[in-house]
């Protein structure tokens, strides 16, 4: 069931659209990731969907409420850390929950977030003290304390060490895992292959592809790339022929044949019925980060 449901939203800065008519939904307890370029119009996606900018055009629903018109009753259902989250540097962690708790009628119990999300020994400390990675764990735990139903992440790993990344996703997982939807945005192929269930690609304002990281990994052209040195002669016209197969190229004696799985069996298959053997053989499967390239123009500025 969708928790999250996005139709039409457009959204212009003086008269250039940003947003360009973004349709999509989110699952009730997914994870739903949205990946693009720098500039692409996410974070002004994900501001409409909290209430906190007003789109031009467009119908959103969070939890069947209208996020401008029932702004209040969505701040009860909407815990939010954006890119440009703040604290005052002077408040301590606990000062920053026990300021962020007043603002709700129930709100979580402080002290169980900070266990949970490794904070207790830092309960004390200044925001201005915390490193990166307990930074953002506070902020994770001030997106929380309201006890939302969907919690939307921007960017939340962006300036941490691949083990403070980890640690994060795994933070992630388990806030979906206690029954929480996720929308995260992210700039990192490999934090939306680890976590997302579905992913929008949006670019220069529009959703170019929506779909699971595995799904949009078998979009990128030429997703299995295999190469190998024939051990005898082989046209090369037999191998563009082969089905999937999208490009077939040849230097110093190694050929090089893009398509998909099914590309690479029919090849073995056609060597194997050739007599020949297939020397150095070497495949390698499209990345997410390859799907990006081909579904994304590049950045803007
Ligand atoms: N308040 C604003 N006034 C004018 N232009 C804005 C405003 N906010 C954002 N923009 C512009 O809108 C475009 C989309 O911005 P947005 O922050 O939504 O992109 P993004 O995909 O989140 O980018 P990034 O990955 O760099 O954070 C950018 O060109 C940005 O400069």
């Amino acid at each position: 069931m969708a928790i999250i449901e996005v139709a039409g939203l457009r959204k212009a800065y003086g008269g250039r659209p940003v947003v360009d008519g973004v349709s999509f939904s989110v699952d009730d307890g997914e994870i739903f990731g949205i990946l693009g370029p720098n500039g692409a119009g996410k974070t002004t996606t994900v501001e409409c969907v909290s209430g906190l900018r007003v789109a031009d055009e467009g119908r959103v629903r969070v939890a069947g409420l209208d996020p401008v018109a029932e702004r209040e009753a969505l701040t009860r259902v909407v815990g939010v850390q954006l890119q440009r989250s703040e604290v005052q540097e002077k408040l301590t962690v606990r000062e920053a929950l026990e300021l962020y708790a007043a603002f709700y009628e129930r709100p979580a119990d402080w002290r169980e977030l900070v266990e949970e999300l490794g904070l207790a020994d830092r309960i004390g400390a200044r925001f201005g003290k915390l490193s990166g990675g307990q930074r953002q764990r506070l902020f994770i735990a001030l997106a929380l304390i309201g006890r939302p139903r969907v919690v939307v992440l921007d960017e939340l790993t962006t300036g941490l060490d691949p083990r403070g990344r980890r640690n994060t996703w795994r933070l992630i997982e388990r806030v979906r895992d206690s029954g929480v939807t996720v929308v995260l945005v992210t700039h990192f192929m490999e934090e939306a292959r680890h976590l997302c269930d579905r992913v929008a690609l949006i670019d220069g304002g529009r959703i170019t592809a929506l779909d699971t990281p595995v799904g949009l990994i078998g979009r990128a052209a030429g997703s299995t790339v295999m190469s190998f040195v024939p051990s005898g002669p082989l046209p090369e016209g037999e191998l563009a022929a082969l089905p999937g197969a999208t490009d077939v190229a040849r230097k110093d004696g190694r050929v090089t044949v893009r398509g998909s799985e099914e590309t690479v069996n029919a090849a073995m298959a056609l060597i194997a019925r050739r007599g020949l053997t297939a020397g150095r053989l070497r495949v390698e499967s499209a990345s997410l980060d390859d799907a990006y390239l081909d579904l994304t123009e590049g950045d803007r500025p």
